[in-house]
């Protein structure tokens, strides 16, 4: 289990280059099985989870050749089937959230398609059901071993269908739209998740010769093809990233430039910031947070009621910051709730913050109210465990914001999603340092 040691209450200065998106790549490394043509593909993050998928892809056979710094070339023109069969693969596939989306990509090029219970983070339930009915809709057999938490789908051809989905699954919504490229005839999708990543997705398909219509909206048409070709494609920098670096740069009263944000794809996100009362600058494509010598804060509501912030899909605000916006929200001026409505076990981590001196009530598992402090009084310095990735940064944040140095155990957890995040937050000032 790794460590790291935080020397808090240190002040960030300069600028910080966010990495290319994980769950994009996640996403966008499942596609290359879709061709046997060449597909390459840059600004793919050094992460713990995305080199897990890259490895998966290898031992399908995936030919594999690294270009540079992040840029890699795929070509799956001898993909071993065998494998999916073996016992490795029961291990290998459950190692992370985005194994999940291989499973459509190779019922539409080969017939079926088989995972394990993937992995990712210990947040709530994470259901599969809406990935499995939108492929029986478009004619798979599915099966599901309970004893193993085998899950499959089988077809010989698959057939565009009109369906509803039950959620805007985001996983969910990537692996039909993968299916249905190479399916005969027209699909459509409703209720279709729709964040930048997906529609990254989608315009790489469209790329490769796949007829997607209605990119960015919840209604996709898709006009199956019979086979795609190779392209190239560069990920969209980590909006969550983006987003963690914001709420680092306030909480510790520091000025950050965060480079190169593709600001258009931020949605929300600087929004949900500012009614924290952060001053977040836009400056051609970088963002700006200055220096908050007098804090921040926290906006009401036009009626004078108190600030709620709650997650939603897309272009609602994404679950994934709202462990972050909930530690920044400890030292606002001003109260608010936090309304995590998606999973159900994501706010526990409250319990470290309450023994850093925080102000939060755990109102039930999805609700949180924070009073913050307006910096009157320091967080102070402890030793805890990051339950999970988000969570994980958070309490990174919370612990450069502290009193004293505080340590920090599993940072596998915040590893499978952030590229070399003590180095980099070196290079701006952090002490941190890593200690396995
Ligand atoms: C690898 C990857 O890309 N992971 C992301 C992906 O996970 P993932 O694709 O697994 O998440 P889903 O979009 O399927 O759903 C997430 C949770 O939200 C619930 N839900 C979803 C849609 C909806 O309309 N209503 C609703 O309540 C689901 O029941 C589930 O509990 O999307 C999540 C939601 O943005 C993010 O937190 C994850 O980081
Ligand atoms: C929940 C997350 O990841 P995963 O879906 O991979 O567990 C996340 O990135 O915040």
């Amino acid at each position: 289990m790794g460590t790291f040691k935080i020397e808090g209450g240190h002040k960030l200065k300069g600028s910080i280059t966010p990495q290319g998106a994980k769950n994009e790549a996640l996403q966008i490394l499942c596609a290359v099985l879709l061709t046997p043509e060449k597909v390459v593909i840059s600004n793919i993050p050094d992460i713990v989870d995305v080199n897990k998928l890259i490895n998966l892809l290898e031992n399908f056979g995936v030919k594999i050749q690294k270009n540079g710094q992040g840029s890699y070339t795929f070509q799956a023109d001898d993909v071993n089937l065998e494998y999916l069969e073996s016992e490795r693969f029961k291990v290998d596939g459950s190692g992370l959230r985005g194994s999940i989306m291989i499973v459509g990509p190779l019922l539409a090029r080969f017939g079926k398609g088989y995972i394990p219970k993937p992995g990712g983070d210990k947040i709530g339930r994470r259901r599969l059901d809406t990935h499995f009915e939108g492929f029986m809709k478009l004619g798979a057999k599915f099966r599901f071993n309970k004893e193993d938490h085998f899950y499959g789908v089988e077809a010989k051809t698959l057939k565009g269908a009109y369906m509803l989905l039950d959620e805007a699954s985001v996983t969910g919504t990537a692996n039909i739209v993968m299916a249905a490229v190479l399916a005969e005839g027209k699909t459509t999708i409703y209720n279709a998740a729709c964040e930048p990543y997906l529609q990254q997705l989608c315009k790489m398909l469209n790329r490769m010769g796949a007829k997607i219509t209605g990119v960015g909206s919840n209604m996709l048409h898709i006009e199956g093809v019979k086979e795609l070709g190779g392209t190239s494609h560069r990920m969209l920098p980590d909006m969550i990233e983006i987003g963690s670096w914001i709420g680092l740069a306030a909480m510790t009263k520091s000025e950050l430039t965060i480079k190169g944000v593709s600001w258009d794809d931020l949605g929300v996100i600087p929004s949900v910031f500012r009614k924290l009362g952060i001053t977040v600058e836009r400056q051609g494509d970088d963002i700006h947070i200055p220096e908050h010598k007098d804090g921040y804060n926290v906006q009401s509501f036009i009626d004078g009621s108190i600030l709620t912030i709650s997650d939603a899909p897309w272009p609602g605000f994404t679950p994934d910051l709202l462990s972050i916006i909930l530690v920044v929200a400890t030292q606002a001026n001003g109260s608010l709730l936090i309304h995590q409505k998606m999973f159900e076990s994501r706010l526990f981590f409250v319990d470290k913050l309450i023994d850093m001196g925080a102000k939060i009530i755990l109102c039930d598992p999805h609700r949180a109210t924070v009073i913050g402090h307006d910096f009157k009084s320091d967080l102070q310095a402890t030793t805890m465990t990051s339950p999970d990735i988000r969570a994980g940064v958070s309490l990174l944040i919370a612990a450069l914001s502290a009193k004293g140095t505080s340590t920090i155990h599993n940072i596998e957890q915040i590893d499978r999603g952030y590229e070399r995040i003590d180095e980099r937050l070196q290079a701006i000032g952090a002490k941190i340092i890593r200690v396995d």
